[in-house]
Order: C-alpha cells, then sequence, then structure tokens
C-alpha cells in the first residue's frame, strides 16, 4: 500500500487539477452552463483536442485571485494528504489574460493558496510558467518575459506545454533563452504526442534540465542511453498518457523499461481528474501493476526533489523529511 509513502509531484497543471465539483461551484459563481464539458461529474472529451478545449473551458471559471487561491489550497490540500511534501505547479498566465484577471494578480492569488497550504500541511511548492505551443512563439517569449520579471519568489521555472505537433522546437529557443538568461530552470513537453525526434531535438535546442512526459523516447535506443547519460529527469505520466493514447494500457507505458535502462523517472498525474487519476493512484499503479517496489517509488521520490527547481537550502530541507 503506497499511501503512506512520502511524495514529490514535479508536472501537474493548475487548471488541469480543478475537482469537477470545484468546477460546478465555480460555474453557479460565474452563471456558465457546464453541459458542453462536464456530465454526471465528468469531464467530456474524446482526444487531444477536445481535451485542451475542455481544459480551456474549466480555467475559464476561474476569474479572480480568491478563485485562484482556493484552487490552489484545494489541489496543495489534497497533494498533502496522499504524503506529498514537494509540488511544482504548472501555472498559465495566458489564462489569466484570457478571463481579464492579468498575470500579476493571478500569481499573487496561487501564491496567497501555496503559502494557506503550507501553513496548513507543511508542502512546500513552486511555480513553474508555461507557455502555450499551439498560441505562436511571439505568445510564448511573452510567458517567458513575464516570468523573468515577475519577481514572485515562487517562480522557479519556465516551460512549454499546449499542442506538441503545432512548429517546430527552434522556433521557441528564443523564449527559453529569455527565461534561462534571467535564472529560471527549464523543462519542455515533448514525446508524449510526438515521438522520439521531438525528444532530441528538445534536447539539443533548448538544453532541459527535465522533460515532460518524453515516454517517446523509448521508440529510440541510443536516445534512451542519451537521457541515461545526461541524467535528463523524465516526469512521467502514466495515467495521462493511458487517457490521451498515448500507449494502449498500463502494462504499456514504457516506465519500467526507461528505469531499467538507468533513465531518472518521476511519478506525476498531468490533469488529474481530466484523466481519471491522481498523484496517489500514480503510485498505487505503479506498485501495484507496475510491480514497483516502495524502495523503487522512494528512489523516483528522491529523484524529484533532487530535480525539483527550488533553492539548495530548501532541498535540503525536503531530502530530510523524505
Ligand atoms: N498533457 C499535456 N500535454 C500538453 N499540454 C498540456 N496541457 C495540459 N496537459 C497537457
Ligand atoms: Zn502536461
Amino acid at each position: 500500500m503506497t499511501a503512506n509513502l512520502k511524495k514529490a509531484e514535479l508536472h501537474c497543471h493548475l487548471e488541469g487539477a480543478v475537482p469537477p465539483a470545484l468546477t460546478l461551484s465555480q460555474a453557479r459563481k460565474y452563471n456558465v452552463d457546464t453541459d458542453a464539458f462536464l456530465r454526471d461529474g465528468t469531464y467530456v472529451w474524446h482526444d487531444f483536442t477536445s481535451f485542451l478545449a475542455a481544459y480551456d473551458a474549466v480555467a475559464a471559471l476561474f476569474r479572480s485571485e480568491d478563485d485562484y487561491a482556493l484552487l490552489t489550497e484545494t489541489y496543495l490540500d489534497e497533494l498533502a494528504a496522499a504524503g506529498a511534501i514537494y509540488s511544482e505547479l504548472f501555472v498559465s498566465p495566458d489564462h489569466a489574460e484570457t478571463v481579464g484577471l492579468g498575470a500579476d494578480r493571478y500569481m499573487a492569488g496561487i501564491g496567497r493558496g501555496i503559502e494557506a497550504a503550507r501553513a496548513r500541511t507543511g508542502i512546500e511548492c513552486r511555480m513553474v510558467v508555461v507557455g502555450l505551443r499551439h498560441r505562436g512563439p511571439e505568445r510564448v517569449e511573452w510567458a517567458a518575459r513575464y516570468a523573468a520579471s515577475c519577481g514572485n519568489p515562487f517562480v522557479t521555472g519556465f516551460n512549454m506545454a499546449g499542442e506538441e505537433r503545432v512548429g517546430a522546437v527552434a522556433d521557441y529557443a528564443r523564449a527559453f533563452a529569455i527565461a534561462r538568461d534571467a535564472g529560471l530552470s527549464i523543462t519542455v513537453h515533448a514525446g508524449e504526442l510526438c515521438g522520439a525526434s521531438s525528444v532530441r531535438d528538445a534536447l539539443d535546442i533548448l538544453r532541459p534540465a527535465r522533460i515532460g512526459h518524453g515516454v517517446r523516447a523509448i521508440e529510440d535506443a541510443e536516445l534512451v542511453a542519451r537521457l541515461a547519460g545526461d541524467g535528463i529527469v523524465l516526469e512521467v505520466c502514466p495515467g495521462s498518457n493511458i487517457a490521451l493514447g498515448v500507449f494502449a494500457d498500463l502494462t504499456a507505458p514504457p516506465l519500467r523499461r526507461l528505469h531499467a535502462a538507468g533513465v531518472k523517472v518521476t511519478l506525476n498525474s498531468d490533469d488529474p481528474p481530466f484523466f481519471g487519476t491522481s498523484l496517489q493512484r500514480e503510485y498505487e499503479t505503479a506498485s501495484r501493476v507496475m510491480g514497483f517496489t516502495d524502495a523503487e517509488l522512494n528512489e523516483m521520490t528522491r529523484t524529484a526533489i533532487e530535480a525539483a527547481f527550488v533553492d539548495e537550502r530548501t532541498r535540503a530541507d525536503l531530502l530530510a523529511r523524505l
């Protein structure tokens, strides 16, 4: 039983972590009909594109600092209850601009939620600002400049998510250079909907410390050896990969093969209520279905904290709590 294990999560989209019950209460607050994207307590989508549309519809229900403080506290309390001592949240200032809240008040609300959850449960949390790939290079550069200049102490990293099949990685090199030059740590979604070449391009052009998913690297033995040799950490999200059809069933995700090849892997929920999962469930599945021992799961948690975008003192504190 993995409920008693300490956990850490590096890959979860804040707007992708909204429990359906909270979506319904937000919809009542703003008088929005949710039938198009939420039915019988389940989000309605059938492929990646319609998943993103449902995700955007849910995100549009969070319009104030208080809304985001509530969402952040709700998710971090759930994580802490599952034994998590550390969480990195992917936050999207584009969504804040879309609803007219503005990025600064968005980040302030999330920061309040982080502080409230930490005061109550001790969970440590940092934010990774996300640029949305399908909004194009200029918009991702806007997100990078925002992350670089916002001065929010919880912001420690930059990422790109969204529709992986749009554009080429090289189009976004300048955005990542802006973030890196400002001292932000780098991760990027790759090797999820696109194959091994998307992981190789990400490594060659963006030089990330971590890769979001990266699991399609399994298609190329030389690339797997490179990931292992370079110590690149994969933010693996098995439940997400199944829900989105990246792999057929839970016996297929290559977590065990990547781990056996010496690749540093971590467990993550990505967008838990959208994919019928949670961090607790990911640990439990890795144990019961994939056969990982508690020692191996604890090693993945350690890997996550060693790869966390935090200052060294916080990292030492977290490792001591493991
Ligand atoms: N799994 C995923 N891939 C790319 N962009 C996302 N945004 C939220 N979840 C995502
Ligand atoms: Zn993701």
